[in-house]
């Protein structure tokens, strides 16, 4: 991937300002961005996704341009097919799995159709959850939510997959397994990633190249394979 992120913008909550001053750029296939709570990964990865406008800079992805303030140009998330993993799965809980899957191919709020949920089902499979199509996430553990998570994020043929603590709330051994089932589904799609985290096992999984933020800033970045 060629990424490339310079932004700049002042968040005014209740109490100080928050000042987010964030620049890098990588050729990596992944990227993790490293931090204490509160340095603004989040932010930055809201800014990537067109959650979030930043005051000024610019956010290119390969040839495209998400975000150009000297043009004006902000793209609206649904155009910049960006995926995006949650620390919380983010699932529908009246949904089933096979459903939220579906719902990765539903451009309305309606249930999903036949069409849509045939076609989620071979994700779930490639996820291990072939027999858990009409389970609803209440009925999952926390890996088979996450991977539900991971299938619908996957089933949208995503650019570029963005994940916020996506591993935080499992327990070791799953994480190490979903992180290599991760890497080997991204490698399989050619997907870039970009993950959120202050765990040193998904540094070592995923930092191809490491951006660490503290207070709005970058102060340290680092290329293992670029
Ligand atoms: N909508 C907002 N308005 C004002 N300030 C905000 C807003 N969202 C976040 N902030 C502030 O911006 C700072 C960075 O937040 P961010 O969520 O990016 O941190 P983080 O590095 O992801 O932390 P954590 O690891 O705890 O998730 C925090 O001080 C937060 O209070």
């Amino acid at each position: 991937m060629k990424l490339r992120v310079d932004i700049r913008g002042t968040l005014r909550g209740r109490e100080r300002p928050f000042h987010l001053e964030v620049a890098f750029a990588t050729s990596a296939r992944s990227l993790v961005l490293s931090g204490p709570s509160g340095a603004g990964k989040s932010l930055t990865l809201r800014a990537v996704a067109g959650l979030l406008r930043p005051e000024a800079g610019c956010i290119q992805l390969g040839e495209r341009t998400f975000f150009d303030s000297a043009t004006g140009l902000h793209l609206p998330p649904q155009a910049r097919e960006v995926g995006h993993l949650f620390q919380d799965y983010a699932l529908f809980p009246h949904l089933t799995a096979a459903e939220n899957v579906a719902f990765s191919f539903s451009r309305t709020w309606r249930r999903p159709s036949r069409a849509a949920l045939a076609q989620a089902l071979p994700w779930l499979d490639r996820l291990g959850l072939g027999g858990f199509a009409a389970a609803h996430p209440g009925q999952l553990s926390g890996g088979q939510r996450q991977r539900v998570a991971l299938a619908r994020a996957l089933a949208a043929k995503p650019r570029l997959l963005l994940l916020d603590e996506p591993f935080s709330a499992l327990d070791h051994r799953m994480r190490d397994r979903l992180r290599l089932e991760l890497k080997d589904l991204a490698a399989q799609e050619n997907l870039p990633l970009v993950v959120v985290s202050h765990d040193p096992g998904d540094a070592e999984a995923f930092g191809e190249h490491l951006v660490e933020l503290e207070e709005g800033r970058v102060v340290s970045e680092e290329t293992y394979r670029a």
